[in-house]
């Protein structure tokens, strides 16, 4: 895969405060990166430092190859970002907006707004006023805007903000798009974490500027194990059993017995055993994980280790 933002060590201090603290990762081409973190994690602050927006205290960025540092302007030209909300006139039309944003930037044509437009699905109220627009269509009208120079990277902090459920879903299939079929790079934010399960390819976790984990969306939510709910009696007879002599299998008490986290393949020796120790096995059901299991899961991990 060709990666096109490289994070480098990268670390931003603050009035003496690390806010990020030597943070690496590579997004590539076609992909849907998303950042994920707490509040206060520094989301925002890397985000911000990618666009050029504030400086890189040491470490480096590079779009395109270009350094943001020493070629920012060939690193930026890459960039389509809606960081802030994008400032729209509300007494135009979505279209003069448009055409007021391309009179600024070099070699926009018209044919390309229209292609644009088209790709937002806002062909049909493009000549409609802003201020009769909803907050979705608002939304895209900002990623028209930012789509209209080509940009190889898209990066969007928050994207579903304030949207409705059907808002987030057009928001989340047009980005899907434009990663599969245009072969952007889309950096997005958010703290819905289902949308960034059903958007994203890939996930890097930020905690308290750091960056703990980065890893494809389904492996980092399922993983090679799996949680199983067995509905067992006596429940108290199976933990004792499995603290004995399976201690390095998670289990936790649930309404119905216990739930255990284990490869699948290992469920029918564990029937077994429970059978053998003369423990009723009623029925087994598979949980399955969200990634905010798994999100609160790594999270409250760190803590503890950092804790410590
Ligand atoms: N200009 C600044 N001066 C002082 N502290 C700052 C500044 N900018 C950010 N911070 C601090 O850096 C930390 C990270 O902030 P940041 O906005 O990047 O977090 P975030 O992950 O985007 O959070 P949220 O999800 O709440 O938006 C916070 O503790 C914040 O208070």
């Amino acid at each position: 895969m060709e990666s096109i933002v490289v994070i480098k060590d990268v670390t931003k201090v603050i009035k003496g405060r690390t806010i990020i603290d030597n943070i690496s990762f590579d997004v590539n081409k076609g992909e849907v990166f998303g950042f994920l973190g707490p509040n206060g994690a520094g989301k925002t602050t890397t985000i911000r430092m990618i666009v050029g927006l504030i400086d890189i205290t040491s470490g480096d960025i590079t779009i395109g190859g270009s350094s943001i540092k020493t070629k920012f302007e060939d690193a930026v030209r890459h960039v389509g970002a809606i960081v802030e909300n994008p400032e729209m006139y509300k007494f135009l039309s979505g279209y003069q907006n448009l055409i007021h944003y391309a009179r600024m930037v070099k070699g926009i044509t018209k044919d390309k707004i229209d292609e644009t437009v088209k790709l937002v699905g806002l062909s049909d109220r493009i000549h409609d006023k802003v201020k009769t627009y909803s907050l979705g269509m608002r939304q895209r009208l900002g990623l028209a805007q930012c789509l209209l120079h080509d940009p190889k990277v898209l990066i969007l902090d928050e994207p579903t903000n304030g949207l409705d459920p059907a808002g987030i879903r057009e928001i989340r299939d047009y980005i899907r798009l434009l990663a599969r079929e245009k072969g952007m790079a889309v950096i997005v934010s958010s703290h819905i974490l289902s949308e960034m399960e059903m958007m994203c390819d890939r996930i890097g976790i930020i905690q308290n500027g750091r960056l703990i984990d980065v890893q494809m969306v389904q492996e980092f939510v399922h993983g090679n194990t799996a949680s199983f709910e067995f509905e067992i009696i006596p429940s108290e007879k199976a933990m004792t059993l499995l603290k004995t002599q399976f201690s390095t299998i998670p289990a936790t008490n649930s309404r119905n017995g216990i739930t255990l986290e284990l490869p699948k393949e290992d469920v029918p020796a564990m029937v077994k055993k429970f059978v053998e120790e003369d423990i009723q096995v009623y029925g087994i059901k598979e949980v399955s994980k969200t990634l905010e299991d798994r999100f609160l899961e790594v999270t409250s991990d760190k803590e503890t280790v950092d804790h410590d």
